[in-house]
């Protein structure tokens, strides 16, 4: 729904953040750790070249073991190879920079309401009494293409739909090779975990915007929470850090690799997995001095569509984990706006 000054359901973190010495008590989280402003350690996850893996042979085998590791340790890596140049993915990042630097006016024709996950806003729309997120979003339905709601992308700058447009095609393709090499790294037919989630994968592309915050030590520009996506690609700020993922219960930093995506398994891809790949735990801590943009895709399954655990995983020794389930990110919101974990209601 397009929104007004006049009729502004919400205040823009980006707006509150131009004049702010002490940070609004609803940002203020309680019992914040060190890792909020000291750096912790930065993760070791690969850097895969997804070129290394498209055939068969002995050095495939090898990279989809260092994949089978990753994603069963701490559930994430980063992908090249995935035929997106460099200047592609600054545009890409670009759109969102440009959608962010409009007047607030601008912004506001694309702005949600209450009820709709997509358009311009931020969680303080959503809920009177959890802490908030230090950021402002933008989250459009960009797959299928009939589900598009053109009402809430931006006409500024120009080239957005084009260049989102062209970005979904890439991760169409993109999200069924990263499904196939998880299959395979299993040892599992390629289109196991494909055929679970169908042709038609659901996209919601979310352009997330971190103003500088004057209390980093403070606050956090996302809590913490893992995806209810089946893969999630994130496009990071080649420039500025700030995602931190949660290992053997330590938090980490995690780096940004120059033209690489960083690829996290969502919860869904941990039931078909029968817990084998970890969802895992991340958050965003913020900085005082500068603004940091990043792009998630979140792939799922179409709602219509079961899911469960792969059938060549179960065995007496490693029983079935999860329940058939479908309309995952239904089950998954609601958890979230209680702050819980939904994939525990997935749980046996
Ligand atoms: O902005 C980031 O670094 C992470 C964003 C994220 O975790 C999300 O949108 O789910
Ligand atoms: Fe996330």
């Amino acid at each position: 729904m397009a929104g007004t000054l006049e009729s502004l359901v919400f205040k823009p973190v980006q707006e509150l953040a131009m004049d702010c010495k002490v940070l609004p008590e609803r940002y203020i989280h309680k019992c914040p750790d060190e890792a909020f402003y000291v750096d912790p350690p930065v993760i070791d996850i690969p850097v895969i070249d997804l070129n290394l893996i498209q055939f068969p042979s002995a050095s495939a085998d090898q990279v989809l073991e260092t994949l089978r590791t990753s994603l069963s340790s701490c559930g994430c890596f980063q992908v090249i190879g995935h035929g997106m140049t460099s200047s592609f993915l600054d545009q890409v990042h670009s759109i969102g920079r440009d959608f962010f630097a409009l007047p607030l006016e601008k912004k506001l024709e694309c702005s949600r309401s209450a009820e709709d996950i997509e358009g311009y806003g931020n969680e303080s729309m959503q809920s009177e009494h959890r802490i908030l997120d230090w950021a402002d979003r933008l989250y459009l339905t960009t797959n299928p293409e009939d589900q598009r709601k053109f009402q809430f992308w931006p006409q500024n700058p120009e080239n957005f739909r084009e260049i989102l447009q062209e970005y979904t095609n890439k991760l169409i393709l993109l999200n069924k090779v990263v499904l196939k090499a998880m299959s395979r790294s299993l040892n599992l037919k390629e289109d196991c975990f494909l055929d679970q989630c169908g042709e038609n994968t659901d996209m919601i592309t979310g352009f997330n915007y971190y103003p500088p915050c004057p209390r980093p030590d403070l606050t956090l520009g996302g809590k913490e929470h893992a995806d209810g996506s089946a893969i999630t690609f994130l496009l990071q700020d080649n420039e500025v850090g700030g995602l931190q993922v949660l290992k053997d219960d330590q938090w980490f930093s995690v780096p940004t690799v120059p033209n690489a995506l960083l690829i996290n398994v969502g919860d869904q891809v941990e039931i078909m997995s029968n817990g084998i790949f970890k969802s895992p735990l991340h958050r965003v801590v913020t900085n005082s001095e500068r603004e940091r943009l990043t792009v998630a895709v979140f792939c799922s399954p179409d709602s219509s569509r079961y899911i469960e655990p792969a059938e060549e995983l179960i065995s007496e020794t490693s029983p079935r984990l999860y329940k058939k389930i479908k309309n995952y990110l239904q089950i998954y919101s609601e958890n979230q706006q209680q702050g819980k974990r939904a994939i525990k209601a997935a749980k046996i």
